[in-house]
């Protein structure tokens, strides 16, 4: 029996995962895909997104949404018996993808694919980690020299950087290929800084990819054949030995909700003194604008902010507003909340 060939995307928060899925779907030729989405926060943004697509590659039920928790630390309970379900449908899809949270460390993951009821049924064709070229340039992955050498005065046992450095690598360092995404952003110069300085964590050979708004090629992307399950132990973790679990009190995250926004001008405007005055990593989210039919998507990555009006509000659908807020440990929850809660015009929040 062959074995279902399946692609985990990767990469940080915002970095452009769902983007890129919705491209590969809206471009699958004639491909029957399925599609495996954990998301880091409590709302299911992202498969709202892909479903918004109404793709004939990848029907609504072919959509499956894991339940809140980082992937790689729920592996047993959530993700193999999603698997298995998926594999013993009477028609298999061709291929899987697993767009994994920004924070999950892909390589337990992987290990995931060992399992007895996967193992002779699935494989997991490659790992693809998408890394926001903009986002590195500014720095956000970089280890501030002078900060590591204080914590390391402190503590002699630390043996690392920043926690999103440490993903950084981590993403990384278990990549079949990469996808350099979002070189609209920066010029060439700095696309070829970053190129090397990402070049510098990946294993040898890993191809580099570079992509605006995730249009890579599927031909590319699926189809590397790495049965990467086979092959962990050559690629480089920081938890290796440490029982394959990690936690994520290094990033807080909450949700601001409330009902019909009156002014959405005034909300973003908000959001985006919020992000710029606490260091936001990410804003994700849905807003009920009062007297649109649609619904506005509201995203944001550091201080980019993007909205759009995505579908018209179902009949059954309660008209409300949702958004995911993530940052790192020490998050000021009650002060965003309350800056936030002008915009949202008073109405109970929940
Ligand atoms: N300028 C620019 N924006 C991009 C590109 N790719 C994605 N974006 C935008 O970046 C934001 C985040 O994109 P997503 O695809 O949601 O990123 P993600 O990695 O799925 O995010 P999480 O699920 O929160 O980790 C959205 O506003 C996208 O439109 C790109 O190549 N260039």
């Amino acid at each position: 029996m062959s074995k279902v060939p399946t692609t985990v995307i990767t990469g940080f928060l915002g970095a452009g995962k769902t983007t890129l899925i919705r491209h590969l779907l809206q471009n699958a030729r004639g491909r029957r895909l399925a599609l495996v989405i954990n998301e880091f926060g409590d709302v299911g943004v992202d498969g709202e997104l892909v479903k918004g697509c109404n793709d004939a590659a990848c029907p609504e039920e072919d959509i499956l949404e894991l339940a809140n928790g980082c992937i790689c630390c729920t592996v047993a309970d959530d993700f193999l018996p999603t698997m298995e379900k998926l594999l013993d449908r009477p028609s298999p899809p061709d291929h899987i993808i697993i767009e994994t949270s920004g924070l999950a460390l892909p390589k337990p993951l992987v290990k995931a694919f060992q399992w007895p009821g996967i193992r002779t049924r699935a494989t997991v064709d490659g790992v693809v980690a998408l890394i926001d070229a903009d986002a590195v340039a500014a720095g956000r992955f970089a280890t501030d020299a002078e900060a590591l050498a204080a914590a390391r005065a402190a503590d002699p046992s630390l043996d690392h950087d920043s926690p999103l450095e440490e993903l950084f690598e981590e993403q990384l360092g278990c990549a079949d290929m990469v996808v350099l995404n979002k070189t609209d952003l920066v010029d060439a110069e700095t696309l070829a800084r970053v190129e090397a300085q990402v070049s510098a964590e990946t294993r040898p050979g890993v191809k580099i990819v570079r992509a605006d708004h995730g249009a890579v090629d599927i031909a590319a992307l699926l189809g590397i054949t790495a049965a990467a399950e086979d092959d962990l132990d050559s690629r480089p973790s920081h938890i290796d030995g440490l029982d394959d679990d990690h936690d994520h009190d290094d990033f807080d995250t909450f949700i601001v909700a409330g009902g019909e926004v009156v002014d959405p001008d005034a909300l973003l405007a908000a959001v985006a003194a919020q992000i710029a005055a606490h260091d936001v990593l990410r804003v994700k989210g849905m807003v009920a604008v009062a007297g649109k039919p649609s619904r506005l998507v509201v995203q944001a990555v550091g201080p980019r902010i993007q909205h759009f009006f995505d579908r018209a509000w179902k009949p059954a659908e309660p008209r409300r507003t949702q958004l995911v807020v993530i940052g790192q440990k020490g998050l000021d929850r009650a002060a965003i909340e309350a800056a936030l809660a002008p915009a949202l015009d008073g109405v109970p929040r929940g």
